[in-house]
């Protein structure tokens, strides 16, 4: 086995502060996050992308599937920007480093990288370790120093950090000590509980670089890992760099135990494009939307929209008064240019519109309209009284771009293309004793000129109206069979009519390249769903660039 090479300083970066990603280990202690090797090992390559200098693999040893991770790492994973950590824990109490099991775990993994979680906080030596003090401290200086002597880096994560220095700040000052004094180039102090507020993390933080001497040059350094139980991870990780922290852990969209953990991406964009340090590559940067939703393709946990930098909605704009200052300038209501980490501006199309928006949100969808020329105008106005009209019943268009951009064409064109006329559809359920009840649609359409009437069966009423749809339109439009129903949402509008109550359905489909979104209003959940499935149907063989019948 090749041994890893201590002077190995790849996760070095140019600003003198380590990325340090722990998606793989504390964003997996996310409840209902379940990474399979092969997942760990495809965002392992996303992170090396992104251009993180160091990545935490999982605890090889505490289970097999972080073990094989990193047997499986050494032979595949060709990492060009990051080192691979393993994580683990100091040797038990009353043990011996080179004989504990973890421990030596941990040297087979073959991470150049260690990182140990030891305790600073003596509550928790005296009462989860149950072990003495002067145990505890022997246990990090054997274990740090018994991984240098194997030709590790070690990094330490001092656990507890902030509670403990609140209740003993010599001990856990002492503990720190005991992992430079052996070797440890990092000492990572961790708020694991997340209850600290921004300033606490700064005073602490430069009360430990100032009394350690671990300033700018010194050999070791601070390190920050903080939780987000009071919503200030992601600043108090910035705080801690202010105070001189020079290593900064986190997770890609925050993942991790409870609430999670700083998010990284955030924590980067931050200092990169406001406070002008070059952590990561700038093109790498330029990448991060991509990648953080590629992740989240991975641990199979929708993206948050509202995420900062990365979100959906990170720059989109839905007020009628942004809009008009946006056609102006971007910047007037954008903190950034959100080319800069990857995403986009959108303009949102709803009640709150007004005619900016209509016509930024026209450019958008690439339809070029002119404020200053009278016809654009009074169309710009005809749009935006439908769209208030149609959302006062129940529509909802941020939700739904390819409607809306029907809308618009109905509104530029006088009309939208005809692919074919529906005469009737109909759906019946049945269920039959113990078995599960199934749907059968009959859909009578005329399309060239041809009718159509087929039935199409489904586990329910939409998908057999969804399957007597398809096969009515395969003749004429054969574009169809690349069309699929993705997602299919209902909503009842003003529940307090109960059954009475106007149902919302949105239906996101896709031709395998690009998805889209259109909505159905209608007192019956079956009328709304058709309305919203036709037009899937009519704006796909519209992108699909099908000649229509008129
Ligand atoms: C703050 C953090 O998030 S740290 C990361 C936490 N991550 C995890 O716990 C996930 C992986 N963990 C595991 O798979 C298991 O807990 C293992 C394999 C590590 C240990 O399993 P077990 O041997 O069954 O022990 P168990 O989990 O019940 O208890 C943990 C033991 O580690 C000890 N321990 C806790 N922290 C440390 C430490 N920093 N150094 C040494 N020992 C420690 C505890 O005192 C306890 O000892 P005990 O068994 O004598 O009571
Ligand atoms: C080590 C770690 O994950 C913590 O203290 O939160």
């Amino acid at each position: 086995m090749e041994r890893p090479r201590r002077d190995d300083r790849r996760g070095d970066k140019m600003t003198d502060l380590h990325v340090y990603d722990t998606t793989l280990r504390d964003g997996a202690q996310q409840e209902g996050l379940n990474l399979s090797v092969t997942d760990k090992l495809a965002i392992a390559r996303h992170l090396d992308d992104l251009g993180v200098g160091f990545i935490e693999g999982g605890w090889p040893g505490a289970n097999p599937k972080d073990t094989e991770f990193f047997a499986r790492a050494a032979r595949e994973l060709d990492l060009r920007n990051a080192t691979l950590a393993a994580f683990g824990a100091t040797r038990r109490a009353g043990g011996a480093a080179s004989t504990d099991p973890l421990v030596r775990a941990l040297v087979a993994s073959q991470a150049s990288v260690v990182t140990l979680v030891a305790k600073s906080h003596t509550g928790h030596v005296e009462r989860a370790l149950r072990t003495t003090l002067a145990e505890n401290l022997e246990m990090i200086r054997d274990t740090v120093s018994f991984l240098v002597g194997e030709g590790r880096r070690v990094f330490l994560d001092a656990e507890h950090f902030f509670d403990g220095y609140a209740v003993d700040r010599a001990y856990a000052l002492e503990a720190l000590r005991a992992g430079v004094e052996s070797g440890a180039e990092v000492l990572a102090l961790c708020d694991t509980n997340g209850g600290m507020l921004p300033s606490q993390v700064a005073d602490v933080v430069h009360d430990v670089v100032s009394t350690l001497g671990l300033a700018d040059n010194a050999e070791s350094r601070v390190g920050i890992h903080c939780h987000n139980d009071t919503g200030c991870a992601v600043a108090n990780s910035m705080a801690a760099v202010d105070a001189g922290a020079r290593h900064v852990q986190g997770t890609v969209n925050g993942y991790g135990e409870r609430t999670g953990n700083a998010d990284l991406v955030t924590v980067v964009a931050n200092l990169q494009l406001k406070k002008g340090l070059e952590v990561i590559d700038g093109h790498r940067l330029a990448e991060a939307t991509r990648i953080s939703h590629a992740i989240s393709e991975v641990t199979n946990v929708p993206p948050y929209s509202r995420q900062p930098y990365t979100g959906a909605s990170a720059f989109a704009h839905k007020a009628g008064l942004h809009a008009s200052a946006i056609k102006v300038d971007p910047d007037l209501y954008q903190h950034l240019d959100p080319k800069g980490v990857g995403n986009d501006m959108r303009m949102l199309v709803s009640d709150m519109a007004g005619r900016a928006s209509i016509e930024l949100k026209a450019r958008e969808l690439g339809f070029d309209l002119d404020a200053s020329d009278a016809d654009d105008s009074a169309l710009m106005q005809r749009v935006l009284s439908s769209v208030k009209e149609k959302e006062l019943r129940g529509y909802t268009f941020d939700a739904a771009d390819a409607s809306f951009e029907l809308l618009l064409r109905h509104e530029l064109d006088g009309s939208l293309p005809e692919f074919f006329t529906v005469e009737s559809w109909r759906v019946i359920t049945d269920a039959r004793g113990e078995a599960d009840a199934l749907s059968e649609a009959t859909v009578k359409i005329v399309a060239g000129d041809r009718r159509h009437v087929r039935t199409g069966e489904g586990n329910g009423p939409v998908n057999a109206l969804d399957q007597a749809l398809r096969s009515a339109l395969a003749k004429a439009y054969p574009e169809i069979e690349h069309l699929e129903l993705v997602d299919y949402k209902v909503r009842i509008l003003d529940a307090a009519h109960g059954t009475d109550a106007v149902t919302r359905v949105l239906i996101e489909t896709t031709d395998g390249t690009t998805t889209w979104t259109t909505i159905g209003v209608a007192a019956n959940i079956l009328e709304a769903s058709w309305q919203a499935l036709i037009e899937s149907v009519t704006y796909g063989l519209i992108r699909a660039g099908v000649p229509p019948l008129t």
